[in-house]
C-alpha cells in the first residue's frame, strides 16, 4: 500500500425535505469526502461530519482541518508510511492514536485507504467485514413535523415504500401523543421506535414511562451523551429496553455502557467510533454480551451508505438499521441510488464500496477540492 496523496472535497447536497430532530433542522448536507490515491487503487471515505457541532463536538470544517494539518501528515510520515506500507487500513488507528478525538476524520481516512485497498484485491466491503446476508432490512428515521396529521402522512409514505421499521425522532413536547397516534392508525405490528438525541434529562424519567404502553423497541439516546449513569437509572424505571448512539465512540465506551447497565441495543455508526474495522470490534463486544446492534444513518451520500449496508449485514445486527434508500435523503445521489426493495436493501458485492461516485454528478454538488500530497 504506498499512498500518493489524498483528495479532500466537499459536495453540498439539498435534502429532499427539512429534517427536525432534537437539536435542530437541516435542509441540506455539507459532506467532506475523501479520495485516496494509491500505486494500485483509489478509494472514498465519507465524514459524517454535521456543519455544526450539534450531534456531537465534530462539525465538518473541523474535521477538515485536522485532517489537513495533523492526521493525513501523520500517515504521510516516514513511521505512517512504514505502517500503511506493511498493515494497509489496519495501521491507520493506532498510527492517529496520539491525537485525541475527531474519530469522524479518523473514521473517513480510513474508510477511503480501506477502499482502496480492497479494490485493488477485488474483495468486497462485505466480504472484508464479515456480512452474512446479501440484502438487510431497512429501517427509516422520520423527523420532527409540525403536526400529528403530517406525521401520519410521512409515515403512511414511508411504510407504503415498504420500510421495515420507523424510527420516530422525539423531543420534550413532541413524544407521547406522536407515537399515540402511529400506533392508533397504524396497528400494533408496526415496528416502532423513538430517537431523543439527548433532548431529556432523568427528572422526565416518569414521562417517558408513558411510552412503555406502545411495545417500542426502544428508546434512543434519551439523556447527554456522557450520562452512562444516568442511562443505567433510567433503564431501570423504563420496560422499553435502551439504545446507546452518541455515547458510543469506542467499544471501550461500549463494554462501560453495556458492563454498567445503561444500554440494551447499541446504533452503531462507523463514523462516530472512528471507523469500520472499530465498529465490527463493537459489534462483536456486543454480540458476546446478548446486546443486540443495529447501523445508524448519518444522511450519508451513496458511498457511506453503501459501506453502512456491508457493515449491517454481519450477524449481530439483528435490528433494521437506518439505512433507507438514497431517496429518503436525496433527490439525487452522488452514486448509482440505493434503493428499497421489498423492505430490504443490497449488499454491494463489487470491490471495495461496490460503488463509486458518477463525475457529472459529483461536480454538480462539489463546491471545494484540495489536494494533499504524500
Ligand atoms: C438518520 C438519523 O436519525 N441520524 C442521526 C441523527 C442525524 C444525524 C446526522 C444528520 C445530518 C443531517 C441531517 C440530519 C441528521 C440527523 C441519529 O440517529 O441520531
Ligand atoms: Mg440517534
Amino acid at each position: 500500500m504506498k499512498l500518493r496523496g489524498i483528495e479532500l472535497r466537499r459536495v453540498s447536497m439539498p435534502l429532499v425535505a427539512p429534517f427536525r430532530t432534537s437539536f435542530g433542522t437541516q435542509t441540506e448536507r455539507d459532506v467532506l469526502l475523501l479520495r485516496a490515491v494509491t500505486d494500485d487503487a483509489e478509494g472514498w471515505g465519507e465524514c459524517v461530519a454535521l456543519t455544526d457541532p450539534l450531534y456531537s463536538p465534530e462539525y465538518v470544517d473541523s474535521q477538515q482541518d485536522v485532517l489537513r494539518r495533523f492526521l493525513l501528515p501523520r500517515l504521510a510520515s516516514p513511521e505512517g508510511a512504514a505502517a500503511l506500507g506493511r498493515s494497509g487500513a489496519a495501521a491507520v488507528a493506532g498510527a492517529l492514536h496520539a491525537y485525541k478525538g475527531h474519530r469522524m476524520a479518523k473514521a473517513a481516512v480510513e474508510m477511503a485507504i480501506l477502499d482502496a485497498e480492497l479494490r485493488a484485491l477485488g474483495r468486497s466491503f462485505g466480504r472484508e467485514l464479515g456480512a452474512v446476508a446479501d440484502r438487510v432490512p431497512s429501517g427509516v428515521s422520520v423527523g420532527i413535523h409540525d403536526s400529528i396529521p403530517a406525521l401520519l402522512s410521512a409515515v403512511e409514505g414511508y411504510l407504503d415504500e415498504g420500510y421495515a421499521r420507523i424510527k420516530l425522532k422525539i423531543e420534550p413536547g413532541w413524544d407521547v401523543a406522536p407515537v399515540a397516534a402511529v400506533r392508533e392508525r397504524f396497528g400494533g405490528d408496526v415496528l416502532l421506535q423513538v430517537d431523543a438525541n439527548t433532548a431529556y434529562t432523568l427528572r422526565d424519567a416518569r414521562h417517558l414511562a408513558k411510552l412503555d404502553a406502545f411495545d417500542l423497541l426502544l428508546i434512543e439516546q434519551p439523556l447527554e451523551e456522557e450520562d452512562v449513569l444516568g442511562h443505567a437509572a433510567l433503564a431501570r424505571q423504563l420496560a422499553t429496553p435502551i439504545c446507546l448512539d452518541e455515547s458510543v465512540v469506542s467499544a471501550q465506551t461500549a463494554a462501560a455502557a453495556i458492563t454498567l447497565g445503561a444500554c440494551q441495543i447499541i446504533n452503531i455508526k462507523p463514523g462516530r467510533v472512528g471507523g469500520y474495522l472499530e465498529a465490527r470490534k463493537i459489534h462483536d463486544l456486543a454480540a458476546a454480551h446478548g446486546v443486540a446492534v443495529w447501523c445508524g444513518g448519518m444522511v450519508e451520500t451513496g458511498l457511506g451508505r453503501a459501506a453502512n449496508i456491508a457493515l449491517a449485514a454481519l450477524p449481530g445486527f439483528t435490528l433494521p438499521g437506518d439505512v433507507s434508500a438514497s431517496g429518503r435523503f436525496y433527490r439525487t445521489d452522488i452514486t448509482e441510488p440505493i434503493v428499497l426493495v421489498d423492505g430490504h436493501v443490497e449488499v454491494p458485492t463489487g470491490p471495495g464500496l461496490g460503488v463509486t461516485p458518477i463525475p457529472e454528478l459529483l461536480d454538480r454538488v462539489t463546491t471545494s477540492v484540495e489536494w494533499i500530497p504524500f
